[in-house]
C-alpha cells in the first residue's frame, strides 16, 4: 500500500511552486508533543514504545471522519527495509535519527506527503507539515489544525506556566520549529554567506544543513529555523522567521543582480559548464552533483538555462541519493557503481529521456 512512498522520488513539496520558490525550496513546521503520564521515548522499552504507537494509531482511527487526517497511512518503521527508511529521510519525511532505530517507532504519512507524523522520535509525536516555496503561514495553519485534531483525542503533556512539555528542554513551550530551506548560491559566490548566516543567531535563528541537525550544508542549501520555542507565541515565531527569510531573499537577489551585472560572462560560463558536465559525465559523485545542480538551478532562476524546471531540480535532490539509486537499480551498489548510476540518472532526467 505504501510502496509509492519509496518508488516515487517526488513529493508535493518538491513541485517548485509557492511564493519565492526560486530561492525558498520548502517551508516546514513541526510540533513536538507528548502524551501525559507516559515517559518520554528515550526512557521507554521497545514494548512500551509500541504501545504508544498503537495508542496514536487508535487515535487516528477515531479521527477518520476528518478530511485533514483521513488519508494518513500508518507505517511501522520496523516493517520497512533500511533502504526504504533511507528514502524517507532523503525525501525529508522523517529525520535521520528516526530512521536509525526502527523498533518501537512509527509514522503517519499523508498521500501527497505534505503531512508526516513521527511517533517516538525524540518526542511521542512530531507533527510535521512541509510545503513548496515560502509558505510559512499556510504550513503553520495546517500543522496547527492537525495538532488540534490529535489533541482532541489524546491527552498531551501541558503545563499552565511552561506550555507543552518535551523531551529536550529546548523545545518546551510551543514545541514549534519552523524552518525554510533556502538556496543561496549568489551569497556563497560573493563570499557573503558566512557573515550573513552567522549574524542570524543574534536574531534567534539557527542555520542547519540539508538534513537538519548535525548535517552539513551542501549544494548551497541552508535550513534556517527558530532557536527558541519558549516565551513567544507561535504566530510570533512564524512571523519573525518570515521577516528573516525575506531579508535573506532580498540579499540573495541583490547578489544575483551584482553577479549578472558585473560578471555575466563568468556566471554564464559556470552555469553552462555545470549543465554540460551534468548532461555528459559518466561518473558523478554525490558532492560534485550537488555543487553542479546548484549552479544549474541558479542558471534556471536567472534565465540562462531554459530547458529544465525547478521541480526537476528539486526531485534530483532525492534521485541522486544512494538509497534511491539503489532502489531504482533493485540491488545494492558499490560507491563507484552508484556514481555511474547517478551520472546516468541525471543525464537522462535532464535530457528528459526517463520513461514516465
Ligand atoms: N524547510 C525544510 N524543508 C525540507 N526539509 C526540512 C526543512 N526543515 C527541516 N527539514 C527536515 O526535517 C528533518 C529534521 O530537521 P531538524 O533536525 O532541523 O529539526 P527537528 O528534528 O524538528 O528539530 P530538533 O533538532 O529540535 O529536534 C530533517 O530531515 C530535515 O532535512
Amino acid at each position: 500500500m505504501f510502496e509509492k512512498f519509496f518508488s516515487q522520488a517526488s513529493s508535493k513539496w518538491m513541485e517548485g511552486t509557492g511564493e519565492e520558490a526560486d530561492i525558498v525550496i520548502s517551508s516546514r513546521v513541526r510540533l513536538a508533543r507528548n502524551i501525559s503520564a507516559i515517559p518520554f521515548p528515550h526512557l521507554l522499552q521497545t514494548t512500551e514504545a509500541k504501545k504508544v504507537v498503537a495508542m496514536i494509531y487508535e487515535a487516528l482511527q477515531s479521527l477518520q471522519s476528518n478530511e485533514q487526517v483521513k488519508d494518513l497511512t500508518p507505517v511501522y518503521l520496523q516493517d520497512l527495509q533500511p533502504i526504504e527508511r533511507s528514502i524517507l529521510v532523503d525525501k525529508h519525511l522523517i529525520s535521520p535519527q528516526h530512521a536509525e532505530e526502527a523498533g518501537g517507532r512509527g509514522l503517519l504519512i499523508s498521500q501527497d506527503e505534505d503531512i508526516s507524523i513521527l511517533i517516538n522520535e525524540e518526542d511521542h509525536l512530531r507533527i510535521q507539515c512541509l510545503y513548496s516555496g515560502l509558505e510559512l503561514e499556510k504550513v503553520w495553519n495546517e500543522a496547527s489544525q492537525v495538532d488540534d485534531l490529535f489533541e482532541s483525542v489524546l491527552d498531551f503533556a501541558f503545563d499552565e506556566k511552561l506550555g507543552y512539555l518535551t523531551a529536550c528542554p529546548t523545545n518546551v513551550g510551543t514545541g514549534l520549529r519552523a524552518s525554510v530551506m533556502m538556496h543561496l548560491p549568489a551569497l556563497v559566490m560573493t563570499n557573503q554567506a558566512t557573515r550573513v548566516l552567522a549574524s542570524l543567531s543574534q536574531l534567534g535563528m539557527t542555520v542547519r544543513g540539508l538534513y537538519g541537525e548535525g548535517t552539513e550544508a551542501t549544494g548551497n542549501l541552508f535550513q534556517i529555523s527558530n532557536q527558541v520555542t519558549l516565551g513567544r507565541s507561535e504566530e510570533e515565531i512564524i512571523s519573525s522567521l518570515l521577516v528573516v527569510a525575506k531579508q535573506l531573499i532580498d540579499q540573495e537577489r541583490m547578489a544575483r543582480h551584482v553577479l549578472l551585472k558585473e560578471t555575466k560572462n563568468q556566471l554564464e560560463d559556470q552555469v553552462c559548464r555545470a549543465y554540460g558536465a551534468l548532461t555528459h559525465a559518466r561518473v558523478m559523485s554525490s558532492q560534485e552533483s550537488m555543487s553542479l545542480l546548484s549552479k544549474v538551478r541558479l542558471g534556471i532562476d536567472v534565465g540562462i538555462i531554459k530547458t529544465a524546471s525547478l521541480q526537476t531540480m528539486n526531485e534530483m535532490l532525492v534521485l541522486t541519493r544512494p538509497a534511491f539509486l539503489q532502489k531504482m537499480k533493485g540491488k545494492e551498489l558499490s560507491p563507484f557503481e552508484r556514481d555511474v548510476q547517478r551520472a546516468t540518472m541525471i543525464r537522462e532526467k535532464l535530457l528528459d529521456k526517463i520513461e514516465k
